[in-house]
């Protein structure tokens, strides 16, 4: 008997690594992607949950629901860090792309993410790629989501690394540092994917170019996309080409053989100089005093990723589409 597919539920700022991570989704038999939900980070929520309609638009799968997410962090910051510089203003390479033709649920995300979790308790597993407020405020307003939910994959943190928002700071954790220490200290299984992990994973531009020579709709649509990624990449780091950090943390959540991980509490700083920065404790010392990691429940942490095989699965499923 096929196993049945796991039920995911993708938290999203698109985003060109996000459409990319929608379009690989969408291509994964071991996966159904029951909803999508959208917030700020790549663009503005209400851009985010225009993209998400228009990338279901474009795969022809307009079946899937989108609830629009928190136009504003847990604390009700309206300070966005918005990366429009990475992503182009319209978040999908500046390609003035048509309005779609479907429209957002009724439930903000919160809500769906709540139902959703309590309609098949321990199946529905959500990849968050963005700021994790949406993920809070649902762990704050339902107490029974947190075992509700089979698993949280968190794109995001830079676990012993420097950061990309700053030196101390990853992106999606930066946006909401406050969000992050609830979801990473909240008790549920939590997988956290961070840039020391998605750093491995390069499109380079002989991949980008097997896409646009290839037949498939996923592949020549991110082709076109890609430019000013692409362009990003080559002003801010050496690398030869993109990271693909959210289609590595979505296979992740499809094939956890992909990576290994460690174990221990994760706190998240909120404020100061290092505010965003993810520190994790691997509970093997017995600290003489009690400190803010002793009594907290434990995450994974994501700490090596088969690099070719993600990149070949990424290219495959977009090639075949
Ligand atoms: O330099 C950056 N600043 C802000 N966001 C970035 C940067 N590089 C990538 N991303 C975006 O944030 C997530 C990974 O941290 C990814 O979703 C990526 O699209």
């Amino acid at each position: 008997m096929a196993t049945e597919a796991k039920k995911i539920i993708i938290d999203t700022d698109p985003g060109i690594d996000d459409a990319m991570a929608i379009f690989v989704a969408l291509q994964s038999p071991e996966i159904e992607v029951i909803g999508l939900t959208t917030i700020y980070g790549n663009v503005y929520t209400s851009l985010a949950t225009r993209n998400a309609l228009h990338l279901l638009d474009v795969a022809g799968r307009t079946d899937i629901p989108v609830a629009e997410g928190s136009h504003v962090t847990i604390t009700k910051g309206t300070k966005l860090r918005i990366a429009d510089f990475v992503h182009g203003t319209d978040g999908l390479g500046n390609q003035n792309f048509p309005a779609p033709n479907g429209k957002p649920i009724d439930q903000n995300a919160a809500e769906f993410l709540i139902q959703q979790a309590s309609l098949y308790p321990g199946k529905v597993i959500v990849v968050a790629l963005g700021p994790l407020t949406n993920i809070a405020l649902a762990i704050q307003s339902d107490p029974a989501f947190v075992k509700n939910i089979r698993q949280i994959v968190v794109l995001g943190g830079s676990f012993a690394v420097n950061g990309n928002a700053n030196p101390a700071a990853e992106a999606n954790i930066f946006g909401d540092p406050d969000a992050a220490d609830i979801v990473f200290t909240s008790g549920a299984d939590v997988l956290a994917v961070g840039i020391n992990v998605t750093h491995q994973v390069i499109l380079t531009d002989s991949d980008r170019n097997e896409l646009a020579k290839s037949n498939g709709k996923f592949a020549k649509y991110l082709d076109k996309i890609l430019g000013v990624y692409f362009g990003y990449h080559h002003d801010a780091y050496s690398t030869k080409g993109v990271y693909l950090h959210d289609p590595t943390a979505l296979l992740a959540a499809v094939d956890p053989s992909l990576i290994t991980y460690t174990e221990g509490a994760v706190r998240v700083q909120t404020i100061g100089i290092t505010r965003g920065l993810t520190l994790f404790y691997n509970k093997q010392k017995r600290f003489g005093e009690v400190t803010e990691w002793c009594d907290k429940p434990s995450v994974k942490v994501a700490v090596t990723v088969d690099a070719p095989k993600v990149l070949k699965l990424v290219m495959e499923r977009l090639i075949n589409s």
